[in-house]
């Protein structure tokens, strides 16, 4: 099966102090993601995971690689060409608050890549969101507030939504829950594995905790100093005692969660 990613000898540099000595956050990366499948990209702080999404993004253009998605090399593109491709691949970025304009009510929060998009029907929107608000198990009530009236994991479910509304096929998802208290953290994950078995979503999800990566994750790679020394089975991966979410097997419905 052709992968849905697929990321090629990805280079990130950022320059240095030094000019002369820039820094070399990702060295050589290459991956694939098939639909409906999870690759964990691990490793300790600053071994260049959050480099590696932001470049598979195309928010940062990397220095040399190629970023394939669905057959496309998304590195050849222009920025009008690469438009019309981004609804497919949408980030979920770990603070829940900061992702989210604190000036705009949820529904609108939802409705904005939409807009944006020039895909907003004043007819059939409003009960697209309402649907988008059901799908992460939120009352379609919250529409009405705003973030700071919501919980850390609402606001996260609220993410989630924003980023489904635009359709898409990949979600990249940046420490998702680590921002998140222990107690809803198993919530936020099932609903991600609800979603991708409902809707086929690829996810490629980074996560230094080794307990989530092993029960959320189908496949796991391990970064070091911007390299991958290590690619495997995410249930191989050693557990470690604290932050586990539960198991895939046990995943339920995040449906009308209120925290
Ligand atoms: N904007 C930047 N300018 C200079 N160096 C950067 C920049 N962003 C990241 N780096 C460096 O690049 C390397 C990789 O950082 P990156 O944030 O990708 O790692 P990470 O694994 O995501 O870390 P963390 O888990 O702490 O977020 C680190 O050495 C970091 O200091």
């Amino acid at each position: 099966m052709t992968p849905l990613l697929h990321v090629r000898d990805l280079t990130v540099r950022y320059p240095g102090r030094n000019r002369r000595s820039p820094v070399l956050a990702v060295d050589g990366v290459s991956f694939e993601v098939s639909a409906g499948e999870t690759l964990a990209l691990a490793g300790a702080s600053g071994s260049g995971k959050s480099s590696t999404a932001a470049a598979v993004l195309l928010l940062r253009r990397p220095d040399s690689g190629e970023v394939w998605f669905d057959g496309r090399e998304l590195t050849a593109l222009d920025e009008p060409a690469l438009r019309a491709v981004r609804p497919a691949v949408q980030p979920v970025f770990q603070d829940p608050y900061g992702s989210l304009s604190p000036r705009l009510r949820i529904r609108d929060a939802i409705a904005e890549p939409l807009r944006v998009q020039g895909r907003w029907d004043p007819v059939a929107g409003p009960a697209r969101v309402a649907e988008l608000l059901d799908t992460v198990g939120l009352d379609a009530r919250l529409g009405d507030r705003r973030p700071h009236e919501l919980s850390g994991g609402q606001c996260q479910r609220v993410g989630i939504a924003r980023a489904l509304a635009s359709d898409p096929r990949l979600l990249v998802l940046d420490e998702p829950v680590s921002a998140l208290d222990p107690s809803v953290r198993a919530g936020v994950l099932n609903l991600l594995v609800e979603l991708q078995d409902r809707l086929g979503l690829a996810y490629l999800f980074i996560c230094h905790d080794t307990a989530v990566v092993r029960h959320f994750a189908h496949r796991v790679a391990v970064l070091s100093d911007g390299r991958i020394i290590r690619t495997a089975s995410a249930r191989s991966l050693h557990p470690h005692p604290s932050g586990a979410a539960r198991p895939r097997t046990t995943a339920t419905t995040g449906k009308a969660a209120t925290t």
